[in-house]
């Protein structure tokens, strides 16, 4: 059997929708869970392989997006929130109690700063903006994966629709490099 790449993925993308206005994020406690409100839909959302971004049990990739830090709130529980770790560009804030991140917000000079991740599959709604891309795809490798089954990873994306990439989007990764360089003197600001 074919490894889950993500529920979100495995079974084909749904897509969002264009109007949807935003919703609630839960942690997976049976017992007052953490819930996070979001004032609109993500952006960039994306398959992640990297061994920071939390995934769901038996998943090889998390799926995961931004929104404005101004769109999102803490609304309960957040007593139960921890800095996973704190040296991380992205420090993801997770539930103590059954480990699920909530939120990754950037601190530090950083082109994404302004910018939190999340995870929308923490939301019983429907309409979030669908994964994107699949980034990050070799770092399952970094975690144990077999490099034998890399390629059947990769087809699997492809054939929901979704490229492959082993950082960031082009897109992405070119608006990185426009901010490094600006900072650098190297382009105009
Ligand atoms: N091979 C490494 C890559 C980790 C990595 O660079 N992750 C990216 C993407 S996370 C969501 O897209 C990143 O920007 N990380 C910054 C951070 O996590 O603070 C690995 O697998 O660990
Ligand atoms: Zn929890
Ligand atoms: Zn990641």
């Amino acid at each position: 059997m074919a490894p889950s790449l993500h529920p979100l993925v495995d079974n084909g993308i749904t897509k969002g929708s264009a109007s949807f206005a935003g919703g609630k994020l839960h942690c997976l406690c049976a017992s007052k869970p953490v819930e996070v409100t979001l004032g609109g839909n993500v952006l960039h959302n994306h398959a992640c392989g990297c061994s920071k971004c939390w995934k769901p049990a038996g998943a090889l990739f998390s799926v995961v997006a931004v929104i404005p830090r101004d769109q999102l709130a803490v609304t309960a529980n957040g007593d139960k929130l921890y800095v996973v770790d704190s040296s991380a560009a992205i420090q993801r804030n997770a539930c103590k109690e059954c480990g699920t991140h909530l939120f990754g917000r950037i601190e530090k000079e950083h082109p994404f700063k302004g910018l939190d991740f999340v995870h929308v599959e923490l939301s019983d709604e429907t309409g979030w903006q669908e994964p994107q891309f699949a980034a990050f795809v070799s770092s399952i490798i970094e975690q144990g994966f077999d490099p034998k089954g890399i390629a059947e990873v990769r087809d699997k994306f492809k054939s929901v629709g979704l490229e492959t990439y082993d950082a960031l989007s082009p897109p992405l990764m070119d608006a990185i490099a426009t901010w490094t360089a600006q900072k650098a003197g190297k382009l105009p600001a």
